[in-house]
C-alpha cells in the first residue's frame, strides 16, 4: 500500500471523484470476476460490496485528514460446510490487497490443531509462528470456535486465543483475521469470547445452495477441468444432487466436486476397458453412468 498522505482536513467545496478511485484501484475487474465465477451467494456477492464501497471512502477520507486510524478488518464467516466460505476469503484477500489495505494479500488456511500445542510451552509459539506466516495477508480459521474448550480449564487454546486477540488489536493494520465455521457453534463461541466478538468488524451468513446452483456449480467445476458433461450426465447430476442432498455429510459445492472427481475416476476406468481404441472427444466427457454408478443411487429405497 503506497502510505496514505496525511493531509489538513478537506475543505468543505472539495469535490472527490469516486468512481476513478475505484477504477484506479482496479476493483471493478475483481468484483466482476467474483460475479461470473461464484454461482449465486447474492447476499454474499451484495456484502463484499459494501465492505469495498465502505473502504474506498475510508481510504479517501484518511488521505484527506478525515479519520486517521486504520479501520478494523477482521471478519466472520458463518455457514455450513462447502459453501465458499475458503473460497470466497481468497478473494477478500485480494481485494484488500488492491485497495491497500494488506501488504501482500495472501491467505493463510488454519484450525485449531496448527495453532494450539499438544504440551505446556508448544502452543504460543507455534501460533506466533502461524501469526508471521499470515502479517501482510489474512488468515482464515476454519471452525474458530474449536480453539475455545470450556470443559477443559486447562485447555492451550486458551493460550492461543490471548495471543490472537493482542495481534487482532495491535496488528491490525497488518493482517486481517477470519472465523470461519458453522453459524450457531459460532454464535456460542462469541457469546463466550466477547474480546473476539468486540474485533470483528464485519459478519457474513453464507447460505446453502439451492439444487439447480449446485447443478451450475458441477458443470462450471467439470469446465475447469476441461471436460464436459453430456446432457443425459446433466441429468443424472441433477438427480444425484437430489439424493445427496438428503443423505447425512452433505457439504454444498464440496459434495459436488467429490462427486465429480469419482465420475472422472469412472469415466476414466470405463475408456480404458473398452476393447477398441477411444475417439479422442470421448476423453473429455463425463457420461450418466460415470455418475449413476455412485452409490448414492444404490441406497435409494
Ligand atoms: N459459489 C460458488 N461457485 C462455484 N464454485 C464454488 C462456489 N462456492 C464454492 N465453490 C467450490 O466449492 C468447493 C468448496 O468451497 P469452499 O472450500 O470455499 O467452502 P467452505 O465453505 O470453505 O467449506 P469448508 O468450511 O467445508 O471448508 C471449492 O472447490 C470451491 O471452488
Amino acid at each position: 500500500m503506497a502510505p496514505i498522505a496525511r493531509t489538513a482536513p478537506a475543505m468543505s467545496d472539495e469535490t472527490v471523484d469516486l468512481k476513478a478511485e475505484f477504477a484506479a484501484a482496479g476493483l471493478g475487474d475483481d468484483l466482476d470476476q467474483l460475479d461470473r465465477d461464484l454461482v449465486g451467494l447474492a447476499p454474499v456477492k451484495a456484502r463484499i460490496r459494501e465492505i469495498a464501497a465502505l473502504l474506498l471512502v475510508d481510504r479517501v477520507r484518511q488521505r484527506l485528514g478525515l479519520v486517521t486510524e486504520a479501520p478494523t478488518l477482521h471478519m466472520s464467516f458463518t455457514g455450513n460446510p462447502g459453501t465458499g466460505k475458503t473460497t470466497v476469503a481468497l478473494r477478500m484477500a485480494g481485494i484488500l490487497h488492491k485497495l491497500g489495505y494488506l501488504r501482500k494479500g495472501h491467505l493463510v488456511s488454519v484450525t485449531r490443531d496448527d495453532l494450539v500445542g499438544q504440551y505446556i510451552g508448544h502452543t504460543a509459539p507455534k501460533t506466533r509462528d502461524v501469526l508471521k506466516r499470515a502479517m501482510g495477508g489474512v488468515l482464515f480459521i476454519d471452525e474458530a470456535y474449536y480453539l475455545y474448550r470450556p470443559e477443559n480449564e486447562r485447555d492451550y487454546g486458551q493460550e492461543a486465543i490471548e495471543i490472537l486477540l493482542q495481534i487482532m488489536e495491535n496488528q491490525r493494520d497488518d493482517l486481517v483475521v477470519i472465523l470461519a465455521g458453522y453459524g450457531a457453534p459460532m454464535d456460542r463461541f462469541f457469546a463466550s469470547n466477547p474480546g473476539f466478538r468486540s474485533r470483528i468488524a464485519h459478519h457474513i451468513d453464507f447460505p446453502d445452495f439451492g439444487d439447480d446452483e449446485l447443478l451450475a456449480i458441477g458443470e462450471i467445476m467439470v469446465g475447469q477441468l476441461n471436460y464436459r458433461l453430456s446432457p443425459a450426465a446433466r441429468d443424472a447430476l441433477a438427480d444425484y444432487i437430489a439424493l445427496r442432498k438428503a443423505q447425512p455429510l452433505f457439504a454444498n459445492a464440496r459434495s459436488i466436486r467429490n462427486a465429480l472427481d469419482r465420475a472422472r475416476l469412472r469415466q476414466a476406468s470405463r475408456l480404458f476397458a473398452s476393447p477398441t481404441p477411444v475417439a479422442s472427444a470421448d476423453l473429455s466427457v463425463i457420461e450418466a453412468i460415470d455418475i449413476r454408478a455412485s452409490r448414492v443411487f444404490m441406497t435409494q429405497a
